[in-house]
């Protein structure tokens, strides 16, 4: 892998009154990917943000970006890493179009009125842009926030739960700026709720629960690795036992043998044929069926899952 973007060591963070919101943290992300921290609330998420946004300090570990080590070189980085918080924070009596390019020149940018004219209208905030920011509703505040970030052009975005509370349109709307930014070659952190954004949008995944990343890998690699495919299959009489060319699936009777499920596959289609190959050989064993449900699990079912074992374990 070519020199990480981002490098996080031994990260942790205990806040004053004893609560550890970070235990021992490695993450390294990589250049131009889009990468979904998920965790359940109260996770560590908003703090591990913090850490590297320079807004909480650690209690132990070492933060490098783009080769600087935050610590020592925090200048050097700041001006590159970009930040989408869950709150606005800025002055209400700013006006929206002030609030944006105002954003830009913080960041050492020169004024660039067509930049800032294609963020707000891209983020159909063209027509507020001399509102005050008091003005809007929740929803259009979060267009300033992002509106904000994208103004600056960091090379490194946290956006930290971006569409919580959000519209279906300006989610969509947030769907296509961020994939706009990946095409730029912006790499970005996303923290998420929702389990779909991750889905639809990561390269890779990390999974992180009372301050400890579980697990992190290529998005597409732990659907395969944990994914299933379930089928349950309705028989049309009940069966007292399975036959052997049926008990050699991974399947199991239920109902009082008037229900066959298949539980198995890698989440790539291999559950699905495998699937195919088992209604075949039912067939062939003379049973019949009257229907039959099948669905993959979903990232969402994955990191339920993999929570509540850790959950089970403790
Ligand atoms: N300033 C603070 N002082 C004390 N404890 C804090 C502070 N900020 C966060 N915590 C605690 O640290 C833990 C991690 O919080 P954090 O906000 O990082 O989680 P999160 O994953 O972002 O959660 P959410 O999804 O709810 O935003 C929680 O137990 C929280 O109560």
């Amino acid at each position: 892998m070519s020199e990480p973007i981002l490098s996080i060591s031994g990260l942790s963070k205990t806040y004053k009154g004893g609560v550890k919101a970070l235990d021992d943290v490695q993450l390294d992300i990589r250049k131009g990917e889009i990468f979904a921290l998920l965790g359940p609330n109260g996770a560590g998420k908003t703090t591990l943000i913090g850490a590297v946004c320079g807004l909480v300090r650690p209690t132990a570990g070492t933060i490098s970006a783009f080769g600087h080590d935050l610590a020592i070189d925090w200048r050097a980085a700041r001006a590159r890493i970009g930040l989408v918080p869950q709150e606005l924070s800025t002055d209400m009596f700013e006006t929206v179009y002030r609030a944006v390019s105002y954003s830009r020149g913080l960041f050492g940018h020169p004024p660039d009125k067509a930049r800032i004219e294609e963020v707000l209208r891209s983020l159909t905030l063209w027509e507020k842009k001399d509102s005050q920011i008091r003005e809007l509703s929740g929803g259009m505040k979060r267009r300033v926030l992002i509106a904000k970030a994208l103004a600056h052009e960091p090379e490194l975005l946290f956006l930290d739960e971006p569409t919580a509370g959000v519209d279906v349109d300006l989610r969509k709307d947030m769907w296509k700026q961020i994939a706009a930014l990946r095409e730029r070659g912006t790499t970005i952190i996303l923290t998420t709720h929702y389990i779909e954004e991750a889905e639809e949008m990561a390269d890779r995944v990390g999974i992180i629960r009372k301050g400890q990343i579980l697990m992190v890998d290529d998005k597409d690699a732990i659907m395969q690795r944990m994914g299933r495919t379930e089928a349950v299959i309705e028989l049309s009489e009940p069966l007292a036992e399975l036959p052997a060319s049926i008990a050699e699936f991974p399947v199991e009777l239920r109902e009082d043998g008037q229900e066959l499920c298949y539980r198995g596959g890698d989440g790539a289609g291999g559950g699905r044929e495998d699937v195919a190959r088992l209604t075949k050989a039912l067939i062939a064993a003379g049973i019949d069926y009257r229907g039959i449900d099948i669905h993959d699990s979903s990232l969402e079912d994955i990191f339920v899952g993999l929570v509540s074992e850790q959950e089970a374990a403790q």
